[in-house]
């Protein structure tokens, strides 16, 4: 992968990925773009209509998901308001060891097509004990416990309203009972012990997760207006009285499938 060389330089790796896009699906110019998490991949067959799929394995620096049953696609996506998204299947995850740069690589690439909105979703843990398995959340803020960040020298970013107020509003005119929480990204793989859960409730996080964070700060460092979404497929360790199990996560999300992808697909031609 061209991002593992430590002298690339990843926003031109970007560029390149954007041309490639362009070039396979025929599309000049994408106006949205969503990365879909455990349990919204059902999403992008409901937001419009995809006009071409693409390998992630054949786009510069994007390599193939380590999350089984993820297939690693890049899809242009035709909506009902003739705007593009771009939507990405092909999350790498900080805990897959290949660097903060590849884990933010399909922000920077969407950007690269044009896109001025990220949707940024994925499948947490929740610590809000009225949440229950299934319930899509918005993100309102992050805690970035990665102790990582994508941007590189003296980058000092602003990071206040990160996930878009408007947005969100919007979101919520569509569908007033999301709730929103602060997102908590840990390193993973390994799912938080109940005292970390209780650390993270502490310090002020509702969700727990292991993506999201390190993307947003990509997102908006390419000047892009960013919309994070939740989904609650566990209870966090120790707020349920049962041991987490990942075919539980699996099935929360198959359970969740139609009303989250009906809220997406209405929040992406707001
Ligand atoms: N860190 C963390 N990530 C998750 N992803 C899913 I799905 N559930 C969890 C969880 O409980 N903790």
């Amino acid at each position: 992968n061209p991002l593992d060389d430590p002298t690339a330089d990843p926003f031109a790796i970007a560029q390149l990925a954007a041309a490639t896009i362009t070039d396979l699906t025929g599309v000049e110019k994408h106006d949205i773009a969503l990365t879909l998490g455990s349990g919204w991949g059902k999403a992008a067959d409901i937001i419009g209509e995809t006009t071409a799929t693409l390998a992630a394995a054949d786009v510069p620096g994007f390599s193939k998901p380590a999350l089984e049953g993820h297939v690693g696609t890049i899809r242009s996506v035709l909506l009902p308001n003739n705007k593009r998204a771009l939507v990405i299947g092909a999350r790498t995850h900080y805990y897959e060891n290949h660097g903060v740069r590849r884990v933010v690589h399909s922000v920077r690439t969407a950007a690269a097509t044009g896109a001025k909105t990220m949707i940024l979703t994925n499948g947490a843990g929740g610590i809000k004990d009225t949440w229950t398995p299934g319930t899509p959340v918005l993100i309102s803020d992050h805690l970035n416990l990665t102790a990582d960040s994508p941007l590189e020298g003296a980058t000092f970013i602003d990071l206040t309203d990160l996930y878009s107020k408007r947005l969100r509003a919007i979101a919520q005119s569509i569908d007033p009972s999301l709730d929103e929480g602060v997102y908590t990204q840990f390193r993973g793989p390994h799912y938080e012990t109940p005292a970390e859960v209780q650390m993270a409730k502490i310090m002020g996080g509702h969700i727990v997760g292991m993506s999201t964070a390190l993307e947003a700060i990509a997102a908006r460092q390419a000047g892009m207006e960013i919309l994070g979404m939740s989904l609650i497929t566990n209870l966090a360790a120790g707020i349920q009285t049962t041991p987490l199990s990942h075919e539980e996560v699996l099935q929360a999300g198959k359970d969740a499938e139609e009303q989250i992808s009906a809220l997406l697909a209405q929040i992406v031609i707001a």
